[in-house]
């Protein structure tokens, strides 16, 4: 049976003031009650059980974490020392997991993610799972692209890759400049890659040791504390010094843009990444103005196409359009929609 990691390091800085470092994306609650990684983990339960769901992050996170899962075993909950994200995070994960579940499939997903058919997702890991089992293949979940994105990275495919189905790939391309987007869009060839991987634990190190040799001798010089059994904050405090050593560098630039056995299985899951607040165009109803009002009751006057977060009673727009005004825990952000992508400067 495989085993999942959940990575919940981000901090979801296009979003804020909702996201914050101490309270980012993966545990808002913006399409139930639940937070965005409780319905992570809610969604893959049928595939694979609590004990074998780990989730990857840091001590600022980790409190709320434990709080908002209890259903997971708190040993689950892997803290890394520093940030030095996804492919120091997945190769220290895969060590950890291994450690308790050797020889077997993992899934790695982000934690602040939308998928909206749950039921067609379980029955894409499940496939995703038995093709990296038997034909030890780096397996990811491409969507079909509606727009030139520079924040993704795209896979290619042959003109005949039907949904559902494990196709072979051509060339995996980390967040492309905008005309290489723009061609990519153009190509019918190329899917989004959605940032799910699923791989054979051990093939994941063997990757990492030929492609990412500094990180695979850190991690090989982490095993010594693992193999004694620290877990959470006395784990996080032993490895801090090897962490300091580790290049930043996502899994996606250090090993998917290297393999030569990485697969693709294109969905429709209802899939979106939440990435900004341009998403939420896409995942929330308008009203006739052409307006998204969460929360709060808005009155508008001659306003159009806004998008709105606030918790306060009452509320006016008078003469405005393309605008973004979200409040939350006593911050307060007004943005024109041509400048969500500055949102994130707020954080440097
Ligand atoms: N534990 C841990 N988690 C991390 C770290 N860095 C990022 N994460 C988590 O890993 C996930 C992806 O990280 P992002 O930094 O948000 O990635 P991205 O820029 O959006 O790009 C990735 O996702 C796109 C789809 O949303 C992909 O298109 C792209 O290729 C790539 O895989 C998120 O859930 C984030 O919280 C880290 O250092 N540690």
């Amino acid at each position: 049976m495989a085993c999942a990691l959940i990575m919940a390091g981000g901090c979801g800085q296009r979003l804020w003031p909702l996201s914050t470092k101490t309270h980012p994306k993966q545990l808002l609650s913006l399409f139930s009650e639940k937070s965005m990684i409780w319905e992570t983990v809610d969604r893959i339960k049928e595939v694979i059980p609590y004990e074998r769901i780990f989730i990857g992050t840091n001590a600022l996170q980790a409190g709320s974490i434990i709080e908002q899962l209890p259903m997971l075993p708190q040993d689950n909950i892997i803290i890394e020392p520093i940030f030095k994200d996804t492919a120091a995070a997945i190769g220290y994960g895969s060590l950890y997991i291994s450690n308790r579940y050797p020889h077997t499939q993992l899934v790695v997903l982000p934690s602040d993610h939308l998928i909206k058919d749950g039921d067609t997702f379980c029955e894409v890991l499940r496939k995703g799972i038995a093709e990296a089992k038997l034909n030890n293949t780096i397996v990811t979940l491409g969507i079909q692209p509606n727009r030139a994105e520079t924040s993704f990275g795209y896979i290619e495919v042959g003109l005949e890759a039907e949904v559902n189905k494990v196709w072979k790939t051509k060339c995996f391309c980390e967040k492309p400049d905008q005309v290489t987007a723009n061609n990519y869009m153009k190509s019918g060839r190329h899917l989004w890659n959605s940032g799910m991987y699923i791989f054979n634990l051990d093939d994941i190190m063997k990757e990492i040791a030929r492609y990412m040799p500094n990180h695979f001798a850190i991690l090989t010089t982490i095993k010594q504390y693992i193999d004694k059994d620290l877990t959470g904050i006395a784990l996080a405090e032993a490895t801090q010094y090897l962490f300091e050593h580790f290049d930043r560098i996502s899994i996606d630039y250090g090993i998917m843009e290297q393999v030569k056995n990485l697969r693709v299985i294109p969905c429709d899951i209802g899939w979106n990444d939440v990435g900004s607040f341009n998403a939420f165009e896409e995942v929330f109803d308008k009203n006739e103005n052409g307006s998204i009002i969460c929360k709060a009751s808005v009155k508008e006057i001659n306003a159009y196409n806004n998008i709105v977060y606030l918790e306060e009673d009452e509320v006016a727009l008078i003469g405005v359009e393309n605008l973004v005004v979200v409040k939350s825990e006593g911050k307060l952000l007004i943005c024109h929609k041509n400048a969500i992508q500055d949102i994130k400067k707020i954080f440097q």
